[in-house]
């Protein structure tokens, strides 16, 4: 029965990487990682050998490594096929050729033997020694090892015990997979009660019952390579941050690149955010401090006192010139008082969004007439209680001389939501929690359908184009073994849906079809997992297709950063087919032993923190909301807010079986839920509160910014710099198609948006005067026809009261349920918008040979054509001793006495040039027409 190498490395207390090693020098080779598997054969030549090292280690390996000589015990035990060998699990390897480091392991060992055979009893000399004893402390080679005659042998070992002190400091530094794996205390699904491991739990806890006492186990340290290893900061465990880490900054589950990013789209304000405003607020402190130090300097360098209120005032007229601005009221009291209450005009001033006139103008030390000013200067009249937008305030600042940061109030958002984020939660708190995989790549690859025949369901069959267009998740139990499976789509539109999916998955399964190999979105789908710094498993699909070549697609991988661990690289490749079925237990294997080595973990009992990944609005149960929870518990009833949404979880649907309610849902299970009063924006975080005020509140005002948002997008502006610039550039000129999208759910409107903005054209524009998750509305249909507007309803339909006022109005609806296709015709459309241009078509060349006066008519020219053609309705270039005199349009044409409609190359003919009657003999006439020309995106 074959066995992976990891289990084997637990059942013999040695660490996973050097069984890895050892496998290769005891002959075993083509096993790349710790993931690979064993036949009994080979676990027979391994198990040998390592007792063979360690007969021939024994007492050299004492003296050079200075281990406890008890240590070397266990590594040498082979494993029954009774007791602990049952818990050896037993899954089907990956299919290995020989890998590249295999190769030089080989290279190594056959050395090794080389060297042995020749000398020996150099094995046991001193001339050994050095290169045991050159290796550094912290990476205390095993006594298996200490036998090797070359120091290069033990580069490739990594420890199977350790003292105490090299333990330690060893632990003081791993990265945090080396960390998940640093535990002696871990026992595989088959272990003690068949338990997953719990990080920082206490110790014993989840231990396996060796009947050991802990500090006599030799510290087995399973490393298995695997691509894209968290970094601290990206994905500490949670025991890491409550540890040692100083305070949280992240929930133990990786928060979405949304909300870590831009807040204006309405998540939880960015922690990002929250810094820099720290930041500019001590900066802005800072630099007053030096600012006043620096005039108090100044002043005792000239020889003269501080500066009292008199003088002060003195030298800022002086400075700036303001002089008949200052208020003659506040002169006279700060004269009576002696002390200085004007405002100083100041370098760098901190003004709190949104600013008004009055506002910066007070805290910059200046009238606001005078910011008034410089605003008509600029065309804008307002008055002093006009809000600024910031790239305003910055330009009006820039324009006064000061340099200005921004300020922000502490919300009740600020408050509540940091403060849920930053609970840490206790170690004997945290509990295994099921995997979160997600599966990306290319469109068409076959994510949807992997999923369907891993689930056992047919989501494939039934999409709209053959598309992906949704973000679905579901939850599965496999042998007792639960997980959590996210599908994404593939299509370039779904950017951010893909980095949802990474930003909440554990693990990637990237799917790439074996017949298409690397492509566009796989690349994309690669860095968004490296971004999430989580592990990646690929999925070589489509294998059954005839002539298909996985080399190319693993070539194509490597290039990418993923080297295939059959080539010695970190990557599990593992070769699939959606149709066949053919290595699908085999990826569900690999996914579920990565999963154990990395020991997922969360709080149950805490209030319940999601991450929205879809919500939409659905005739019969209101706005229902897909919500993955990664920590505590979400029950029925919960107030929660979500976003710009808030209300009471009314009810929780399993998303694989929508019929089945869900009183509560805990980490790792995604949910549909109902009660939330609006659709929030996927991506939004969900928090559980106390208080359905506050939620109300916090909901509230995240509508409210997004509602300022809309208006600036929709024209109904504040002032703002971009107003100004327009009306000065005449960019108001530019053709807009004005729109108004309704779509299924809020992924849907992100994508369509992304794919509309890159219809960019200087002339024409797209503008969005509103989006929203519903059915069309008559509201809409109002809105549409006020501004020339077209509505885009995708995947929905108008109600009837929308269906009989878009027809009274005139109004236009399209309907879509495939997303390039409204590209398309958007496209289309906006090009109709762009002015045709005006091309020239030369037709021929006329020479005038003689000419006749013609009272009525004025002079006609008697021309033979030269060349081409000359048509009635052209226009004519006339040149005369090579220079051009003139361009009229040929108002008649004759061929002898009859009007012509064109006349041809070796004819006569007479011509009329309109307006011009200085035409003479030997004038040459180059004809030609003006066509209009439709213009393309593409021209
Ligand atoms: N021959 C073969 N066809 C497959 C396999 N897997 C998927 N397909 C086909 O490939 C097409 C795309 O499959 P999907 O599962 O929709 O691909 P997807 O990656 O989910 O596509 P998007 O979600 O739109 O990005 C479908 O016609 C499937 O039948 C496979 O292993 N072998």
């Amino acid at each position: 029965m074959a066995v992976r190498i990891y289990s084997l490395a637990k059942e013999l207390s040695i660490d996973s990487k050097e069984l890895v090693d050892v496998c290769a020098r005891a002959g075993v080779t083509g096993k790349g990682s710790a993931l690979a598997s064993l036949t009994d054969d080979e676990v027979v030549k391994v198990t040998d050998f390592l007792k063979g090292s360690s007969a021939k280690s024994g007492p050299s390996a004492a003296a050079t490594a200075k281990a406890p000589a008890s240590r070397s015990a266990p590594a040498m035990v082979r494993p029954t096929r009774d007791g602990a060998s049952d818990r050896l699990r037993t899954i089907s390897a990956p299919k290995a050729g020989r890998s590249a480091n295999a190769r030089l392991q080989r290279t190594d060992q056959e050395m090794i033997a080389e060297a042995t055979e020749e000398t020996p009893a150099a094995a046991d000399s001193g001339d050994q020694e050095p290169a045991v004893g050159e290796a550094p402390a912290t990476e205390t080679r095993a006594e298996v090892e200490t036998s090797a005659p070359v120091a290069e042998a033990t580069d490739h070992v990594a420890p199977i015990s350790e003292s105490e002190e090299a333990r330690k400091t060893d632990l003081s530094q791993p990265g945090p997979l080396a960390r998940m794996m640093k535990r002696d205390d871990y026992m595989g699904p088959g272990g003690a009660g068949g338990k997953m491991p719990v990080i920082g739990a206490k110790p014993g806890a989840g231990k396996p019952s060796t009947g050991k006492p802990r500090e006599a186990a030799p510290k087995a340290r399973p490393v298995v390579k695997l691509a894209a290893l968290p970094t601290p900061a990206q994905k500490a465990p949670v025991k890491a941050r409550a540890a040692d880490d100083g305070p949280t900054q992240k929930p133990d589950m990786k928060l979405p690149s949304e909300v870590m990013g831009a807040s204006r789209s309405g998540g939880a304000k960015p922690l990002a955010a929250q810094l820099k405003r720290a930041e500019r607020t001590l900066e802005a402190a800072k630099l007053r401090d030096k600012a006043g130090a620096e005039e108090e300097a100044e002043g005792k360098r000239r020889g003269t006192p501080m500066l009292g209120g008199r003088e002060a005032r003195q030298l800022n007229r002086n400075r700036s010139g303001r002089t008949a601005m200052r208020p003659r009221r506040m002169m006279r009291r700060t004269r009576r008082t002696g002390v200085n209450t004007a405002a100083p005009r100041k370098d760098r001033i901190a003004v709190q969004l949104p600013c008004s006139v009055k506002e910066l103008s007070e805290a910059a030390g200046v009238p606001a007439v005078q910011i008034l000013r410089i605003l008509m200067d600029e065309g804008v009249m307002t008055n002093i209680n006009a809000q600024m937008d910031p790239e305003l305030t910055e330009f009006i600042a820039a324009e006064l001389g000061v340099d200005v940061d921004f300020l922000q109030p502490e919300t009740l958002e600020d408050r509540v939501l940091m403060r849920l984020e930053e609970i840490e939660d206790p170690e004997e708190s945290l509990v295994a929690r099921a995997p979160v995989v997600t599966f990306l790549g290319h469109v068409d690859h076959g994510k949807t359908s992997l999923l369907d025949r891993l689930i056992g369901i047919d989501v494939a069959g039934g999409e709209s184009g053959g598309i992906t267009q949704h973000i679905r998740a579901y939850r599965i139990e496999n042998n007792g073994r639960p997980m959590a499976f996210v599908d994404t789509p593939g299509h370039e539109a779904f950017t951010e849906m893909r980095a949802r999916g990474a930003g909440v998955t554990d693990i990637v399964v990237l799917v790439v079809a074996a017949d298409d190999g690397v492509m566009p979105q796989t690349e994309e789908a690669i860095s968004h997992a490296k971004a999430a710094g989580v592990p990646i498993i690929v999925a070589l699909n489509k294998i059954d297709l005839p002539g298909v070549d996985p080399l190319r697609a693993m070539t194509d991988l490597n290039t990418n950063g993923l080297q295939p661990s059959e080539w010695g690289g970190d990557t599990e490749i593992v070769k699939t087919s959606a149709t066949t079925g053919e290595g699908l237990d085999e990826l569900l294997e690999t996914i579920l032993t990565v999963a154990e080595l990395n020991e997922y973990v969360a709080n149950p009992d805490r209030a319940a923190i999601g991450t929205c990944l879809e919500s939409q609005q659905d005739a019969d149960r209101g706005v229902v909301t897909k919500v993955l929870v990664q920590n505590g518990t979400l029950k029925v009833g919960d107030i929660v807010v979500c976003g710009d949404a808030y209300g009471r979880v009314k009810a929780m649907l399993d998303p694989l079986s929508p019929r089945t309610r869900l009183e509560e849902a805990g980490p790792s299970v995604p949910v549909n839920l109902t009660g939330l009063d609006i659709a929030p924006s996927a991506g939004a975080r969900l928090y559980v509160l106390d208080d359905i005020a506050e939620a109300r509140e916090i909901a509230e005002t995240r509508g409210k910014s997004q509602h300022n948002e809309y208006l600036g997008a929709t024209g109904f502006r504040q002032t703002t710099l971009d107003t100004l610039f327009e009306r000065l550039d005449g960019a108001d000129e530019v053709q807009t198609l004005n729109l108004i999208l309704r779509a299924d759910v809020r992924g849907s409107i992100e994508a369509l948006e992304k794919e509309l903005s890159k219809l960019e054209h200087p002339e024409v524009r797209l503008r969005i005067l509103q989006r929203s998750v519903g059915g069309v509305t008559e509201g809409d249909v109002v809105l549409a026809d006020a501004s020339e507007a077209v509505i885009i309803a995708f995947n929905v339909v108008a109600d009837d009261k929308a269906r009989a006022k878009a027809s009274e109005l005139g109004v236009e609806i399209r309907r879509y349920s495939i997303i390039y296709k409204v590209a398309e015709d958007l496209k289309l459309a906006l090009e109709g918008l762009l002015k045709p241009e005006q091309r020239e078509v030369e037709l021929g060349r006329v020479l005038v040979q003689m000419t006749f006066k013609i009272s009525r008519l004025g002079v006609i020219a008697g021309c033979r054509v030269l060349q081409g053609v000359v048509e009635r309705n052209a226009r004519a270039r006339v040149i005369r001793d090579n220079t051009i005199v003139g361009d009229y349009p040929i108002d008649t044409l004759r061929r002898e006495k009859d009007d012509a409609k064109e006349v041809r190359e070796g004819y006569e003919c007479g011509i009329k040039l309109g307006g011009f009657n200085d035409i003479k003999e030997a004038d040459l006439l180059e004809v030609y027409k003006v066509i209009e020309v439709t213009r393309s995106f593409d021209d």
